[in-house]
């Protein structure tokens, strides 16, 4: 499903425009400029490069879910590089598809209606009233604000909703609160995932979009965690990775010690963890956990407030953020 490449000689995909033409870089006037001798900077450069080529070759071709988070979305120079991120993948022959979240963004719109906002367990209590401001943020404004993001680069950007095309189907869910269920009203999980109209934009070429409103087997729209729609969406897609761009650096072992951060975990010391985590956290780590335990072999929490940490995550060996493998499969790098 690779589709349109670009080859050496033909360096732009067919849906991206090129509107600037860089400026000839070695001449000034009529005198040469010459390049400084840098062997260090060199060498380093060509690492960087070479180091990524297992990488594009693991990823080539295949699905690639990036939960964009509401606190990810927090100045023009990171929306700016987010953008760039999933263009970079694209025109590497990944197939980016992105699911957005919009929690700050549904609280202030909230506020100014003065309606009050409510978590329980990292999920928002959500009545007939809030589900239809969640509806009007998350598809009127924040979709559309993601898809211009991307769609400076050319027309790659395709916005959707769980209710379209049948994507998916909800089901009421409660929260989860000292270990016992809480009632949280139009809060959904995602049961079933219909990919197709996923599939369809991929095979265009397209950078699917979506926003995480469902509704449920009658038709009634429920308010889906964005973290828990995106592992259900890496799942159904056969997705080689799950990336959660957040606005920390990772999970902390010991919040809010910031020498814990966790740099891998497996599935099996996740679940285990799970239950003592922190409201914000758990639909996160619980969504990491649901997409490897459903097939998908890494899930990583990334900072969304670094510019490009989505790239230096999948580029790298290192990579950064907290990384979640299936039990028994932690491979440290050396
Ligand atoms: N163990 C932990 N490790 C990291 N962050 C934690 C932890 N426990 C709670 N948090 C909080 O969870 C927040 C992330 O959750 P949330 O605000 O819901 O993110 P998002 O809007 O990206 O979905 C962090 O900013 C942090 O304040
Ligand atoms: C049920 C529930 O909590 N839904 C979330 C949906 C948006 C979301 O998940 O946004 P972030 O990823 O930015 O947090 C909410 O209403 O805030």
């Amino acid at each position: 499903m690779s589709g349109d490449v670009s080859t050496p000689q033909d360096p732009t995909p067919p849906d991206v425009a090129v509107d600037e033409v860089p400026p000839p870089r070695r001449r000034i006037g009529t005198s040469r400029v010459m390049r400084t001798h840098d062997p260090e900077g060199d060498a380093r450069r060509i690492a960087v490069l070479t180091g990524a080529l297992p990488w594009l070759k693991e990823f080539h071709g295949n699905v690639v879910v990036i939960k964009y988070g509401g606190h990810a979305m927090v100045d023009d120079e990171c929306r700016r590089a987010f953008a760039d991120d999933m263009v970079f993948l694209r025109t590497c022959g990944i197939l980016p598809v992105v699911v957005h979240g919009g929690g700050p963004q549904i609280t202030e719109m909230l506020t100014r209606l003065g309606i009050a906002s409510e978590f329980r367990g990292g999920l928002r209590v959500t009545t007939e009233e809030t589900i239809e401001v969640v509806r009007m943020v998350l598809t009127g404004q924040v979709t559309p604000e993601v898809v211009g993001l991307v769609n400076q680069h050319g027309p790659l950007a395709v916005g959707l909703s769980g209710e379209d095309g049948g994507l998916f189907t909800a089901e009421r869910t409660a929260a989860v609160v000292d270990g016992a269920p809480v009632d949280v009203g139009l809060v959904g999980d995602v049961v079933a995932v219909d990919p197709t109209p996923v599939t369809a934009l991929l095979e265009r070429g397209k950078i699917p979009v979506i926003a995480t409103v469902a509704p449920d087997r009658d038709g009634v729209v429920h308010n889906v965690n964005a973290d828990t729609a995106a592992a259900a969406v890496a799942v159904a897609l056969g997705a080689v990775k799950l990336v959660v761009l957040t606005d920390v650096e990772g999970l902390y072992a010991d919040w809010p010690d910031r020498d814990s951060l966790v740099q891998q975990i497996d599935a099996a010391e996740l679940a285990e963890i799970l239950p003592t985590l922190d409201a914000g956290m758990v639909p996160k780590m619980a969504a990491c956990l649901r997409a490897v335990e459903g097939g998908v072999k890494r899930a990583t929490v990334v900072d969304g407030r670094t510019p490009h940490a989505l790239l230096l995550e999948m580029f790298t060996t290192e990579g950064t953020g907290t990384m979640v493998v299936p039990a028994g499969g932690k491979e440290l790098p050396s």
